[in-house]
């Protein structure tokens, strides 16, 4: 049983002389508990497949199944919530509220998910203490470091306990220490909790950590789709 599964996946940008074909049919399975590196040029279309398998984005056509399921069918609202509860986001921009305290930023999802109160407030607690940054709780976002933003939002990525967690670049604005810090984080992550990781990475070392590496080439898949 694979966890995440895409079927001939295929995305197609614009329209008439504009139009661009970003994925052309990425048939991959992932399996509960790997760590998986997107691996491939500029523009070759990991960004785009990863916002697809994050159900962010839907294919032009194909499918992807989730825990054996279609996804297609599912409502915005139902796919919000979904996604909400089954995965988490690390992204290299971060997408932190700067004005807001680390806190606030790690409760967020549970907000979306309805968590009120002292649960919300002590499972953010225990995730920004898994990241190692309990003395930061109540400062604001934009008063960290780099490095320090980017396990707030491993934090983030953490609190609604998903089974997979995504990274796009995600020690992209890192220097190499910082980097290697976040990356130990989110391996552990992979190897104690058994958190799924989908890594995008221009980053050859970032990708050889991860046990699968799934190289795309002009939007097709080039090797690496299977275990
Ligand atoms: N919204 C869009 N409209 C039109 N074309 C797009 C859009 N988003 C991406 N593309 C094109 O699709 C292709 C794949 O883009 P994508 O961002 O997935 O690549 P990538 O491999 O993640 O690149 P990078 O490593 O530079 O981030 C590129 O040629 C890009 O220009």
């Amino acid at each position: 049983m694979s966890l995440l599964e895409t079927r001939e996946v295929t995305r197609t940008y614009g329209k008439g002389a504009s139009k661009f074909d970003a994925l052309r049919g990425i048939s991959l399975q992932i399996n509960q508990g790997e760590s998986v590196a997107i691996i491939g040029k500029s523009g070759s279309g990991k960004s785009t497949l990863m916002h697809i398998m994050a159900l962010l984005d839907h294919p032009t056509s194909g499918s992807v199944w989730l825990n054996d399921e279609p996804t297609a069918k599912i409502k915005a609202r139902d796919l919000n919530k979904l996604r909400n509860k089954t995965f988490g986001f690390v992204f290299q921009q971060f997408f932190l509220n700067a004005q807001d305290s680390v806190l606030e930023n790690v409760m967020l999802p549970m907000k979306i998910a309805g968590i009120t109160g002292k649960k919300r407030r002590e499972a953010a607690l225990k995730a920004i203490k898994a990241v190692g940054l309990e003395n930061k709780a109540n400062n604001k976002a934009n008063a960290l470091s780099g490095g320090q933003k980017q396990r707030v939002c491993i934090a983030r990525a953490l609190v609604n306990d998903p089974q997979i967690i995504f990274a796009d670049e995600p020690t992209g604005n890192l220097d190499s220490g910082t980097g290697e810090m976040v990356e130990n984080i989110l391996f552990n992550l992979n190897k104690e909790k058994g958190i799924t990781l989908i890594i995008v990475t221009h980053d050859p070392d970032l990708a050889n950590k991860c046990e699968r590496q799934i190289q795309i080439k002009d939007g097709q898949l080039v090797e690496g789709g299977k275990e």
